[in-house]
């Protein structure tokens, strides 16, 4: 399906907003090393972005946990499709998604994060419908709120495209 897209958070908001975050991370880790764990594939860009603006050290591995599928609402079933390549134990870690919604992804991500025994764990979602939460989740860092529209781009998808577009927008006609 192609169809107009309505830009919301265009790439200089989105650079501006993810430079502040990073420095908000390095502050707030000074003398520490962070962990980050972006959650595939939506994560992708954003974390790629934000790591460049942290000033400690930083590790990363990936997760991917489906909930959405091609449907554009959360099923509510969770699975893990990819797990981390290394163990937690000890580290500072910093979730990061592209987006929270009814937040049930995240809730499951974790419950079995902190099973592994991590130092720490916090959460960095570049967006944030808070409209939508079925599961109250504690959330650290974000980037910004939106209102309840299905959004795609910078790593956002509808039916698997438009992961690549450069902002954040929605598509006219699609709540
Ligand atoms: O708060 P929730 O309602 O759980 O929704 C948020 C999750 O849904 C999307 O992932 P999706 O399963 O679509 O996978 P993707 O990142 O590969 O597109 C998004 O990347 C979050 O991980
Ligand atoms: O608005 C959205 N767009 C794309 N993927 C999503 N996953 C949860 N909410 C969304």
């Amino acid at each position: 399906m192609t169809g107009e897209i309505q830009v919301l958070i265009s790439q200089e908001e989105l650079s501006q907003r993810i430079k502040e975050l990073g420095e908000k991370i390095s502050a707030d880790y000074a003398g520490k090393e962070v962990h980050l764990i972006c959650v595939l594939k939506g994560g992708v860009m954003f974390m790629s972005d934000l790591s460049k603006y942290i000033s400690v050290p930083v590790t990363m591995d990936f997760m991917a946990v489906s909930s959405y599928g091609n449907e554009t609402s959360s099923s509510g079933i969770v699975k893990i499709v990819k797990d981390l390549d290394e163990s937690i134990e000890s580290e500072d870690v910093i979730i990061v998604e592209d987006i929270i919604d009814s937040g049930r992804t995240l809730s499951y991500l974790l419950q079995i994060l902190k099973d592994r025994k991590p130092e720490s764990i916090k959460i960095c979602t570049l967006l944030d419908k808070p409209d939508r939460r079925i599961v109250d989740v504690e959330v650290d860092y974000v980037g910004f709120e939106i209102p309840d529209y299905y959004v795609l781009g910078f790593g956002l998808d509808f039916e698997q495209k438009y992961r690549n577009l450069p902002y954040i927008g929605k598509l006219v006609g699609i709540e």
